[in-house]
């Protein structure tokens, strides 16, 4: 793989917009598609997010837990959706939140990113709360194999907050987590690329983005603004909570787009829906 994912990820938005389309396969959605929720539900659930999201969107991330329910056979399944988006060209981000201590981070790593990798996605979602260098084993590997990273920085849910505003030494710890990747970044930056080390920002956190200190563009750092739909994020508190950084924010929708199933063309026309907004 000879481009770095920060440059496929810049032209992926260019071809199709600013959207990555989730695929969790929760009991309840499951079953809203008259779907048993079994091995055979969550198959034909993902398989038919696969067919209406291929060549439709910049990304689709499909969100791990819900696969890890049936074990090994459901973990298949994660990898043959991972397999038939690559062959389709879209790029797949991995929901997994992954972080560990430094060996067992390296671990995660040749897992999901590294050469040996059973069905690499594209990108791999991670923790920083064992401390942004614990993820330096990750950022390595996905550097020489192409990959990315979406780190989690300002998350979504109210209770992030307890821990990601926190300050020491004059600092946030979401601020610290956003420099650090800044700092990775760095050399896309001198190419005048996209960085492959993105960040985590919901949708729904407001106004918290002009504490952080960096300015996201100057970084060249990318972002996943999940929270975009079901969770309350329109497309004017993206335009308010980014700004001028908006062009390099992809905005992650699961729920809002899969209550359109289980018709695959209901589901297409629900992605345009959600995408046409974007653009506008
Ligand atoms: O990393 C994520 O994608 C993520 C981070 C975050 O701060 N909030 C958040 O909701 N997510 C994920 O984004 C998806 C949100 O789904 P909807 O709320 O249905 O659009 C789920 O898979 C969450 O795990």
């Amino acid at each position: 793989m000879t481009q770095a994912f920060g440059a496929r990820l810049q032209d992926a938005m260019t071809a199709h917009g600013p959207l990555c389309a989730g695929i969790d396969p929760h009991r309840a959605l499951v079953e809203s598609w008259g779907l048993p929720y079994d091995l055979g539900g969550l198959e034909r659930f993902a398989l038919t997010c696969v067919e209406a999201f291929a060549g439709r969107v910049a990304a689709v991330k499909p969100q791990s837990a819900f696969f890890e329910v049936f074990g090994s056979k459901g973990l298949a399944v994660l990898e043959r959706v991972l397999t038939e988006l690559r062959e389709a060209g879209t790029l797949t981000i991995l929901d997994a939140k992954r972080g560990d201590i430094g060996s067992t981070m390296a671990a995660y790593a040749e897992a999901y990113l590294g050469p040996y990798a059973v069905a690499p996605p594209d990108a791999l979602t991670v923790s920083p709360y064992l401390g942004y260098e614990s993820l330096r084993p990750a950022i390595d590997l996905a550097e020489q194999c192409g990959r990315g990273l979406f780190v989690l920085a300002l998350t979504s849910n109210p209770e992030g907050a307890s821990v990601q505003h926190a300050v020491r030494d004059d600092e946030s710890v979401a601020a610290s987590i956003v420099h650090g990747a800044g700092a990775d970044n760095a050399p896309a930056r001198g190419r005048g690329e996209l960085g492959s080390i993105g960040l985590v920002i919901g949708a729904t956190v407001g106004t918290a983005v002009d504490d952080l200190g960096l300015d996201l563009v100057e970084a060249a750092t990318p972002v996943l603004a999940p929270g975009f739909g079901a969770q309350g994020g329109t497309v004017e508190s993206l335009a308010a909570t980014f700004g001028a950084a908006r062009a390099q924010v992809l905005a992650a929708s699961s729920r809002e787009i899969l209550s359109a199933g289980p018709d695959a063309a209901r589901l297409v026309a629900q992605t345009e829906r959600v995408l046409e907004s974007l653009r506008a």
